[in-house]
C-alpha cells in the first residue's frame, strides 16, 4: 500500500494549502456584503489574496496548521492499524516539507515532538461501513478557533440575553452566544458546528462533525433547519465582522446536529472554526491505494483575487492615514498613532508568544527590545542545506493568551509596539496609555501575505521552545497592519464587543416558542 501512504500526503497538502470551494464562495459572499474601504472589506481582500498565494505557492494558508483529525471509514476486513501507520509516515513527510507546522507539543514539558506524532495526535476516528472504498476526512483546524469553542450546560443564565431553558429557544440563546463570545479572536468571519445533546465527550464530538458538512447543505430536520437560518441570518447583525473589526460578516456557516442526552445533562456545544476552514475527503480505492474521488468541490484553479478586481472597479476606496515605521520607534511617534491608522512597518522585528512572554517576566531578553516590535507569532520555517532559515508561512496568533505579561514587558523592556490579532484587554491598555505603545492588528490566517513581507531570518533565540515559540528575528518590508489600541486609551475591540453585546441582547425574546 506504498501508493496509499502517497495518496494520504496529498490530502494533507491539498487540505493545508487550498480552501475548498464552498468555502471560497462563503467567503466571496462576505466580500460582496462589506463596503469597500472599510476594515472589514480590507482584510477581507488581503484574506482573498491570501488564499490564491497559498494555493500557487503550495504552501500553508494559515502558519497554524491545527490538530490534524482524521474521520476515516473502511469497508469490513480492511486493516486499520496499517492505515495509521501510513497516515503517520505521511504526516512526517508533509511535516518535512513545510506543509504542516510542528503543532504537537508536550503538555508538562512544553517539549515540541517536531514531527506532529505524539500522544493523542494526530487524532483518528475510525468506523466500518457497507461500501468497497476507504473513505478519508481530515480537518486542520487552528488552536485560537479551538479555544473559542464553548459548552453549555442547560438551563442557564447567559450574558446579555437572559434565561436560556431546556428547548430549542434555549439552544438558540446558546449558539448567538457561543457567536458572540468568540468575538474576533477566533478570525472571524467563521463557521460554526453545534451538537446538540450526548455527554460532555460526545456534544462536542457531534459539534466537529457538523463541520464536515457542505456549507451550503440543508439540514433534514425542519426545527434544526429553521435554527441554522435564523442563526445565520440574526449572528451576521451582531456587528463583530471580520477579524472583530466590525462590519457585516461575521459568520460563514451554522450546521446543526442532534442526539440523545441523559435526562440530568442537556449540553449544548459549540466548534468554532476560523475563515481558514481546511477540510476536505478523499476515496480510496483499497486495492490500489490509489485516490479514486476527491470528497468536496475542491478549490485548485478557483482564484479569489478575481472579484478583488471587479470591486476595485466600482468604488473607490476610502482612504485612510498610512504611517511608515523603522525599529527603534520613539514614544513620540507612538503616541502620534490613532485606532484606524495603517501602520507599515519596515526593518527589525522579533518573534515571541506564550512560552517566551513567560520567560521575559523573569529573564534578561537576550537582544536590545528598546523602541523594538514584538509580534505575536509562530510561524513555519524551514532550513535550507547552509543551514539559513526560510519564512514559509508567519501570520499573527491571538494575542490575549498574553494579557497576563504583556503590559509589564512592554514597560520593562521599552518595547513600543505588539503585532497580533483579536486585541488585548483592560490591564494591556493601560499600559499602553502609561507607557507609550501601540497594539496592531494584523489579519488572523494570512500567513503567506505576511510570509511574503519578511525578507530575511537574521537569526534565532531559543529554539529549545519549539518551532512556533522560539524567539525569531525577522527583517521586513512592507508589514502592514492596523492600529486597534492605542495610547490615549482607545481600544476597538473594547468597543465591537460593548456594541455586540447590546446587539445580543436585542435578541433576548423568544423565537422558537
Ligand atoms: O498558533 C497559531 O499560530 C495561531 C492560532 O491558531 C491562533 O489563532 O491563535
Ligand atoms: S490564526 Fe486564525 S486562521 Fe489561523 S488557525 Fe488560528 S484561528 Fe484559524
Amino acid at each position: 500500500m506504498k501508493q496509499f501512504e502517497e495518496s494520504m500526503y496529498q490530502l494533507i497538502v491539498e487540505t493545508s494549502t487550498v480552501l475548498p470551494a464552498d468555502v471560497r464562495d462563503a467567503i466571496r459572499k462576505a466580500r460582496e456584503q462589506e463596503d469597500q474601504g472599510t476594515r472589514a472589506a480590507l482584510a477581507l481582500s488581503t484574506i482573498a489574496g491570501n488564499i490564491d498565494s497559498a494555493e500557487t505557492n503550495v504552501s500553508p494558508i494559515c502558519q497554524d496548521t491545527g490538530m490534524p483529525t482524521f474521520v476515516i471509514h473502511t469497508p469490513v476486513g480492511v486493516n486499520q492499524l496499517e492505515i495509521k501507520k501510513h497516515i503517520k509516515h505521511a504526516i512526517q513527510r508533509a511535516t518535512a516539507d513545510g506543509k504542516l507546522r510542528p503543532n504537537s507539543v508536550d503538555s508538562l514539558t512544553g517539549a515540541n515532538s517536531g514531527d506532529n506524532l505524539g500522544a493523542g495526535t494526530p487524532v483518528f476516528h475510525f468506523e466500518q461501513w457497507e461500501e468497497d472504498q476507504i473513505e478519508v476526512k481530515l480537518i486542520l483546524k487552528g488552536g485560537g478557533c479551538e479555544n473559542k469553542n464553548i459548552q453549555y450546560s442547560l438551563p442557564m443564565e447567559l450574558e446579555g440575553l437572559g434565561k436560556a431553558g431546556r428547548d430549542l429557544d434555549g439552544i438558540r440563546k446558546c449558539i448567538m452566544h457561543a457567536v458572540y463570545q468568540a468575538q474576533g479572536q477566533g478570525c472571524s468571519a467563521g463557521f460554526i458546528g453545534v451538537g446538540i445533546g450526548g455527554d460532555r465527550t460526545s456534544g462536542y464530538e457531534l459539534a466537529k462533525q457538523q463541520l464536515f458538512r457542505e456549507v451550503d447543505d440543508v439540514n433534514p430536520n425542519e426545527d434544526l433547519r429553521k435554527l441554522e437560518e435564523y442563526v445565520m441570518e440574526h449572528a451576521n447583525q451582531l456587528g463583530i465582522g471580520t477579524m472583530g473589526f466590525g462590519g457585516q460578516a461575521t459568520l460563514l456557516g451554522c450546521k446543526v446536529g442532534v442526539m440523545n442526552r441523559l435526562p440530568a445533562s442537556f449540553f449544548v456545544s459549540v466548534a468554532y472554526n476560523c475563515w481558514a476552514f481546511r477540510r476536505m475527503g478523499v476515496l480510496v480505492d483499497p486495492q490500489t491505494g490509489e485516490i479514486s474521488k476527491w470528497q468536496y468541490k475542491r478549490g485548485k484553479g478557483n482564484a479569489m483575487a478575481a472579484a478583488d478586481e471587479a470591486a476595485k472597479e466600482e468604488k473607490q476606496p476610502e482612504k485612510r492615514r498610512e504611517v511608515v515605521l523603522q525599529a527603534p520607534i520613539t514614544e513620540e511617534q507612538i503616541r502620534d498613532l490613532r485606532v484606524g491608522d495603517v501602520v507599515v512597518i519596515n526593518g527589525l522585528m522579533h518573534t515571541g508568544r506564550d512560552a517566551l512572554h513567560k520567560y521575559l517576566m523573569d529573564h534578561d531578553a537576550p537582544v536590545d527590545l528598546n523602541g523594538h516590535v514584538i509580534y505575536h507569532c509562530g510561524p513555519v520555517m524551514m532550513k535550507d542545506e547552509h543551514g539559513e532559515y526560510h519564512v514559509k508561512a508567519a501570520g499573527p496568533t491571538t494575542s490575549i493568551r498574553e494579557e497576563p505579561y504583556q503590559g509589564d514587558i512592554m514597560k520593562k523592556f521599552g518595547i513600543r509596539a505588539v503585532i497580533g490579532k483579536g486585541g488585548m484587554g483592560a490591564k494591556t491598555l493601560k499600559a499602553l496609555q502609561e507607557h507609550g505603545g501601540v497594539y496592531l492588528n494584523a489579519i488572523g490566517g494570512a500567513a503567506q501575505y505576511y510570509a511574503q513581507t519578511i525578507k530575511k531570518v537574521e537569526g534565532v533565540h531559543f529554539l529549545e521552545f519549539g518551532i512556533p515559540e522560539a524567539m525569531w528575528h525577522l527583517q521586513v518590508e512592507g508589514f502592514a497592519a492596523i492600529v486597534t489600541m492605542d495610547s490615549h486609551g482607545n481600544s476597538l475591540h473594547a468597543d465591537v464587543d460593548k456594541d455586540s453585546l447590546e446587539k445580543l441582547a436585542e435578541f433576548k425574546e423568544p423565537v422558537f416558542a
